[in-house]
């Protein structure tokens, strides 16, 4: 979720201090949790965001015009349409409960309708549907993130970023409309569900977000992230993956410096740990947090969890040491998952994993490398035979990414959501969740 916003804007609100935030977002509770600086300033106000969106794009270029890169595109001009806030309010249903998909840490998120050609609002249940995100504009961090989206997502355009449509910004209601993303975010495929993902989608999506971080890394003055994590990557109807909420996203660092300096905000369990210990932000930090996401698909655990024993909070720290070994990587993976993947593609990932996970950040591989070593990965997992696997758990014949069916059901988005992970008890990450 984004607070900071990049020096180039004059406006940007002064922040002090480290806290957990205490926001309750419906995916996020008792895993990744939130750190941020607390801010007491109100937002500023701006002229329109049209103007600092040139000046920031020609920041990311470092040229004046749009460019493109790989099957991305640093937009000239961005198309956004500028709603009113009656209109994304009839466009929502007046933001009815029902019609929420989910809370973040600085706002919920609605299901919206729009018209697909002209992007105006339409009556629910005609047009194409959009997601609504309403800030919380009382803080800081809400107005931060509101501008830091409209400049990054107003600017590229790639196939795994997920598209800002539009905005609204009328007395203290901040608004941002995106594509509709029908598969909700990994995390809760991952964690949320009783039955285990399956492996080819697990890996399918890895290797969209790879693209869409090496596309930012890509780009001629580089953008860090700087939250990546499961609850970031959306998923369209094909489960393919595309990064949102550029909240915290920043510039990379001018020239030959090698990292930008920046209060430390981001998950827990995904920071990268030069980052938490001096607040040195590098385009590697973010392949820290790749690599945290490789070890929860693998294991089916989350990042960070503070209920499980001493020691086992962070994911990273608990089972990085098994990744060095066959036999401990045979322990580790997500027993759920069972026989979906052959024993050199689990090798392969733990190498990788490790890999993007080492503690200097210049030893960690650039994510180009990364989609490749992945898109690997993906071609050489060829197990014998998928119906003579035993399956792991009762209800795993779901499991088969031909069967696999997830998305948003109407008006029980919310509850979907809410529903706490279960371990499953076939799982040796589960066993390990509960052994004190
Ligand atoms: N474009 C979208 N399409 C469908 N659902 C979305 C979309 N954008 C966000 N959501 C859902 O709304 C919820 C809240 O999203 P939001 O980005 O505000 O917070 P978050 O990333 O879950 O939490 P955090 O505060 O940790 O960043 C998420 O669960 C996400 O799945």
């Amino acid at each position: 979720m984004g607070h900071c916003i990049s020096s180039l804007f004059s406006s940007s609100p002064s922040k002090t201090g480290l806290h957990h935030s205490s926001h309750a977002s419906t995916n996020n509770h008792s895993n990744g949790t939130e750190f941020s600086s607390s801010t007491t300033t109100t937002p500023a106000t701006t002229n329109s965001s049209a103007g600092l969106r040139s000046q920031f794009s020609e920041a990311i270029s470092e040229s004046s015009g749009g460019i493109v890169t790989d099957s991305g595109q640093l937009l000239e001009s961005p198309h956004l349409r500028v709603y009113t806030f009656l209109e994304l309010s009839t466009a929502t249903k007046n933001f009815r409960p029902d019609s929420m998909l989910g809370q973040g840490g600085f706002g919920k998120v609605y299901r919206g309708w729009i018209d697909a050609k002209s992007l105006a609002p339409s009556k629910a249940g005609s047009g194409m549907i959009v997601a609504v995100k309403r800030l919380n504009s009382e803080s800081v961090q809400g107005y931060s993130e509101w501008r830091s989206e409209i400049n990054f997502l107003g600017t590229l355009s790639h196939p795994n970023l997920v598209k800002l449509l539009g905005y609204c910004r009328e007395d203290k209601e901040l608004l941002l409309v995106y594509e509709f993303m029908p598969k909700g975010s990994l995390e809760n495929h991952l964690f949320r569900r009783g039955e285990p993902f399956p492996w080819d989608l697990r890996i399918k999506i890895v290797i969209g977000a790879a693209r869409g971080l090496a596309f930012l890394h890509g780009l001629p003055r580089e953008v860090i992230y700087r939250d990546f994590k499961t609850s970031n990557i959306l998923l369209d109807y094909n489960y393919e993956a595309k990064l949102s909420d550029f909240g915290l996203a920043k510039l990379g660092p001018a020239q030959e410096k090698s990292h930008v300096t920046t209060r430390i905000m981001g998950t827990y369990g995904y920071a990268a740990p030069e980052y938490m210990a001096t607040g040195h932000l590098y385009v590697k930090s973010d392949v820290y947090a790749f690599g945290v996401v490789l070890l929860e698909i693998m294991t089916g655990l989350r990042a960070h969890n503070t209920k499980r024993p001493n020691g086992q909070e962070s994911l990273v720290d608990w089972l990085r040491p098994d990744l060095l070994n066959k036999h401990g990587v045979k322990q580790i993976m997500d027993k759920g998952i069972k026989g979906q993947y052959s024993s050199k593609a689990a090798a392969e990932m733990a190498r990788i994993t490790l890999s993007c996970t080492e503690l200097d950040p210049k030893n960690r591989p650039d994510m180009k490398e990364v989609v490749d070593v992945l898109e690997n990965i993906q071609r050489i997992n060829v197990v014998p035979d998928r119906s003579s696997t035993k399956p792991a758990v009762a209800s795993s014949s779901r499991s088969s990414p031909l069967h696999y069916q997830y998305g948003y059901r109407a008006g029980a988005a919310g509850a979907e959501r809410r529903r706490p992970s279960r371990p499953s008890p076939g799982r040796v990450g589960a066993q390990k969740e509960m052994v004190a």
